[in-house]
């Protein structure tokens, strides 16, 4: 390959590309536009002109749709690519990618009906491009965009603002600093009203970029030429002017084959008495020549910015790879290392939740220091041991015989009633650091990242974490309720031996006998009771924290998932594939992300290559 061959190969292949990802310089995608960086040649015209007839016959080939109005509606990308000698000349779609035509005319009838397809048959016009790529001996490598011709008025069944649209569309093309311009000018007009000439001049001041192309030499009226301008002296551009004769409508007519037309074009200038002298740089296969090394010089330049443009994009498409996440896995072990993985960064954001890396685990002690103790100052003792309470109970559980000295009976049923009590408080303690735990386990799922892209994972895992933390309640309930139980079912010994002798302390035996059965009797009786269900209550206020810790937070730590990983291992390819489903849209975007990254790698490699042959 040459270098020229392989520097617009280059090119062709990035707006190839470009192209399939929607790329094609509309400005909507949040990428630069890659479409943009690169250099191309726009054929622009007014109407009849000759745009149509000039590219056909640098292509040397009918296919374009004829008709009168406007034809050409959406702009057609043309590339051309030179094949060896021997081979047959073909064309393909890029949106029929596995068509090869060979019949010219069914690829006029495919650009006809795929203009429709965007368009609709009512005549109006698309940004959109088609893509037409041909294969051919007879072509230069060149890509050049066919642009709807610039017109004045509207035709019947066209909305008024399709004038100012096709400028528009046109504009939008030839205003990029790339965009080489092939302005049509037809030699019997006065070259001052060419629309081609006219935008040029204004996006193009310099004329840098515009190659000047005067058609329809042939029927210049008898006696005058086109001199003052092919010789630039009419409107100076900085390259020079061509001058082409097409096919007249007759030789259309005739079906006049296009190498015969560039054979009889060749002829002409050769024997033209007023062009002769320009005969070698007349005419449209001259001027393909002219356009392809042109391209060729520009692509060059504009190499280094291409790199860089690329390397850009790369580099923030990698980084929003990242951000995603990479694409997961096809086989079940992999798959399943992947759900491992996952659970595993929850897991670690979780205990960090609870160990005071993140915040939350804190609410836990709050649970003990605070709501437990306050919930056991509530403990309606003043009612359950009131003097009239205590009287009653003593006396039901005397019953016919009222105790002789101390009611035993009494006792015992007054201080169970009490501990009965420490159950609430103790129950609700293991709710509230349930409730804790479950919305620490909410929040580590919000901040697992590489959770985020996964919600029926997400949603796995919370529904695991959930169950695992009620049967985690329930054993805790179980024990809080076991150790009031114990208090009840046995109480300390040494308190009561105490009792009497603290009693006897004050002295008077005589005073205490009278009092048997008096208010001040009961009283003691409610005040011994009430301090032994204190010394309980602070028994509990340290042990019901560390059958809570026990039984959830320390469980919870240890074994939050365990279940859900016994489940996971029986789990088949399938169920795995399913929990790491992932949000359709963000999917999308990864698919689209790496589309465009293998785009741009690809670009990357090609672009490296053809900037070693330099
Ligand atoms: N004799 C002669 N006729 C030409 C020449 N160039 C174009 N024509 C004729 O001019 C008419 C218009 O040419 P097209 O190539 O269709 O022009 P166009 O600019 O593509 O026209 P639209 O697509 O309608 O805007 C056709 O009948 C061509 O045969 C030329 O150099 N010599």
């Amino acid at each position: 390959m040459t270098t020229m061959e392989s520097l617009i190969g280059l090119v062709n292949r990035i707006q190839r590309a470009c192209t399939v990802l929607g790329d094609y310089g509309g400005g909507d995608n949040a990428f630069s536009s890659l479409w943009e960086a690169l250099p191309s040649v726009a054929v622009v015209g007014g109407q009849s002109s000759g745009k149509s007839s000039v590219l056909e016959s640098i292509v040397g080939r009918d296919f374009l749709p004829r008709g009168s109005g406007i034809v050409t509606r959406r702009p057609l990308v043309l590339q051309l690519h030179k094949t060896d000698q021997a081979s047959q000349e073909y064309a393909e779609f890029l949106h029929l990618p596995k068509r090869r035509f060979t019949d010219f005319a069914m690829v006029r009838k495919e650009i006809q009906d795929e203009t429709d397809r965007v368009t609709g048959k009512t005549k109006q016009i698309s940004p959109v491009p088609i893509h037409l790529s041909i294969y051919s001996p007879n072509v230069v490598n060149l890509t050049l965009i066919d642009l709807p011709g610039l017109t004045k008025v509207a035709v019947e069944g066209q909305p008024e603002s399709i004038v100012q649209d096709i400028e528009t569309m046109v504009r939008s093309y030839v205003e990029k600093p790339n965009c080489i311009i092939l302005a049509i000018s037809p030699a019997n007009q006065d070259i001052a009203t060419s629309d081609a000439i006219k935008l040029a001049r204004e996006v193009d001041p310099s004329g840098d970029r515009t190659f000047g192309v005067l058609t329809k030499l042939d029927l210049m009226d008898k006696g005058t030429n086109a001199l003052d301008v092919l010789e630039g002296r009419s409107y100076r551009l900085q390259h020079p002017w061509v001058g082409i004769v097409n096919r007249s409508q007759a030789d259309i007519n005739k079906n006049v084959d296009m190498i015969v037309a560039r054979r009889k074009e060749r002829e002409y200038f050769a024997t033209s008495p007023d062009y002769g002298h320009l005969a070698s740089k007349m005419g449209s296969e001259y001027l393909a020549k002219l356009l392809s090394q042109h391209l060729e010089s520009v692509i060059r330049a504009r190499i280094p910015s291409i790199t860089s443009l690329i390397n850009k994009s790369i580099d923030e498409l990698e980084s929003e790879m990242d951000h995603l996440g990479r694409p997961i896995a096809l086989d079940a072990g992999a798959q399943l290392y992947t759900i491992l993985e996952l659970c595993r960064a929850f897991d670690r954001i979780f205990k960090e939740h609870l160990d005071g890396g993140r915040p939350g685990g804190d609410r836990i002690y709050g649970v003990f220091d605070n709501q437990l103790p306050a919930a056991l100052r509530k403990l309606p003792f003043d009612r359950h041991l009131s003097l009239q309470n205590v009287r009653r109970v003593v006396s039901e559980a005397d019953g016919y015989q009222p105790h002789l000295i101390a009611p035993e009976q009494g006792y015992r049923r007054l201080i169970e009633g009490a501990l009965n009590y420490f159950r609430g408080p103790s129950e609700a303690s293991v709710d509230a650091v349930h409730f804790v735990l479950k919305e620490l386990v909410r929040k580590s799922i919000g901040e697992t990242q590489e959770l985020k892209r996964f919600p029926t994972l997400q949603a796995e895992i919370a529904a695991a974490a959930s169950e695992a933390l009620e049967r985690f309640r329930d054993e805790s309930k179980k024990t809080v309720i076991r150790l009031v139980d114990m208090e009840s079912s046995y109480l300390t010994v040494d308190f009561f031996r105490r009792l009497p002798q603290e009693v006897d302390k004050g002295g008077n035996p005589a005073a205490t006998t009278m009092d048997r059965y008096g208010e001040g009797h009961f009283r003691r009786i409610g005040s011994n009771v009430s301090s032994y269900v204190g010394m309980v209550s602070e028994t509990l206020k340290n042990t019901i924290p560390k059958a809570v810790v026990y039984c959830q937070v320390r469980e919870a730590k240890q074994s939050l998932l365990n279940h859900f990983y016994s489940q996971l291992g029986k789990k088949e390819g399938k169920q795995l594939s399913q929990m790491l489903d992932e949000d359709p849209a963000l999917m999308e975007r990864r698919q689209q992300c790496a589309k465009r990254l293998e785009l741009y790698k690809a670009a990357r490699d090609e672009v490296d290559s053809v900037s070693w042959v330099r």
